[in-house]
């Protein structure tokens, strides 16, 4: 099976109500997505989110770094030859991360395909039913406690909740929704940055004092504070994770040296596709530290392949959050990974079993 030609296209999904976090308000999905042809007729289906805030990548740039740098390496090549593929789109240009992921998610994707296997098959195996939780905006306390309740009403067992706008008002999001709860489901906080380390520390110790359990804090303070990071694990109870200041295995392998964190938070978009995720599931795993699989705003089409390396790699990836697709209005996708609320499920497709695509709009080559 040989690699024919990549045409890119853009998909637009309203979201059921507005996406809100420390760094940015979203409405809509708004995504890259890239189409890989072959010889033999099969199509390798790959997405890419512009989360400008958190990966520096656009809508221009990732069409740019596909259709003039990757592209041109992949025109004829073996989609038997994943690894040297996936080596060619790694090398093509620096950074570009959700650009890469798309494509490297397309080539797993016909990977799959050419030997008729469910990807995460092809990965190791697993079970393919996996949980989410899901997302709570940070808002209003009001807005975010009914929010909270309706998620427990759908039956998610683990709430994201974001804050990071306002340390006290924080404080206080947080133990309305804890109280609120009353212990139907596990609390992650995600706070995007928007904490100082001694912010942090001060509201995780209010926190504790006053008898909130949370599962994890995520990413308190700016991406590359790592000093920062460290000092709020060194100082906390509850473990925290690093998102936005670790992208690949590099940064992971100096992170978890540094003990500037407890947890990993791996998400394609900032890896740049599966190869390397993979490899920073192993390094932790050699580490003995957990990992979350989670994504940025995208659809059932990337958030797939996020699925099927959770379940491959169940060691190291203990945690999930892929509610992307649950986020969105409609599923816009035939076929694919199933998103029933809180439970993920893979059928026996081959690859990621993606179909057509609503609402696809093509771009011009
Ligand atoms: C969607 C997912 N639950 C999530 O919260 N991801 C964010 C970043 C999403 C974005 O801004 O596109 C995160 O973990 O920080
Ligand atoms: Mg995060």
């Amino acid at each position: 099976m040989k690699i024919t030609g990549l045409r890119i296209g853009k998909l637009s999904v309203p979201l059921k109500t507005p996406f809100k976090t420390a760094l940015r308000t979203v409405e809509a999905v708004e995504d890259i997505v890239v189409l890989v042809d072959t010889d033999t007729g099969h199509v390798g289906h790959g997405e890419a989110a512009a989360t400008a805030v958190i990966t520096g990548d656009t809508h221009g740039s990732i069409i740019a770094a596909i259709r003039d740098c990757i592209a041109p390496h992949l025109l004829g090549a073996d989609v038997a030859d994943l690894n040297r593929n996936t080596r060619l789109v790694q090398t093509a240009l620096e950074r570009n991360f959700s650009a890469k992921a798309a494509v490297e998610i397309a080539l797993y994707d016909l990977f799959g395909q050419l030997y008729g296997a469910p990807l995460y098959q092809l990965l190791g195996g697993g079970d393919p039913v996996i949980t989410t939780d899901i997302t709570i905006s940070v808002d209003y306390i009001d807005k975010m406690v009914a929010d909270s309740l309706a998620a427990v009403d759908r039956g998610f067992e683990s709430l994201k909740i974001k804050v990071g706008k306002d340390i006290g008002l924080d404080i206080e999001r947080v133990k309305a929704i804890h109280a609120a709860v009353e212990g139907r489901a596990l609390l992650r906080l995600d706070a995007n940055q928007g904490w100082t380390a001694k912010q942090a520390v001060y509201a995780m110790q209010a926190l504790e004092n006053a008898g909130v359990q949370l599962e994890l804090l995520e990413q308190p303070v700016k991406a590359q504070d790592i000093r920062g990071l460290k000092y709020v694990t060194d100082r906390v109870h509850t473990p925290v994770m690093a998102d936005e200041s670790v992208f690949g295995p590099t940064e992971v392998v100096d992170l978890i040296k540094m003990h500037a964190a407890d947890i990993i938070n791996i998400k394609l978009m900032k890896t740049g596709g599966i190869s390397n995720a993979i490899r920073i599931a192993d390094i932790a795993s050699m580490y003995g530290v957990e990992c979350m699989i989670g994504c940025m705003i995208e659809t059932s089409i990337s958030v797939a392949a996020a699925v099927h390396l959770a379940v491959a790699k169940s060691d190291a990836i203990t945690k999930v959050d892929l509610d992307g697709p649950s986020l969105c209005a409609y599923d816009p996708v035939e076929g694919g990974v199933d998103f029933n609320e809180s439970e993920i499920s893979i059928g026996d497709a081959p690859g990621l079993g993606i179909g057509d695509i609503r609402g696809l709009e093509m771009l011009s080559a």
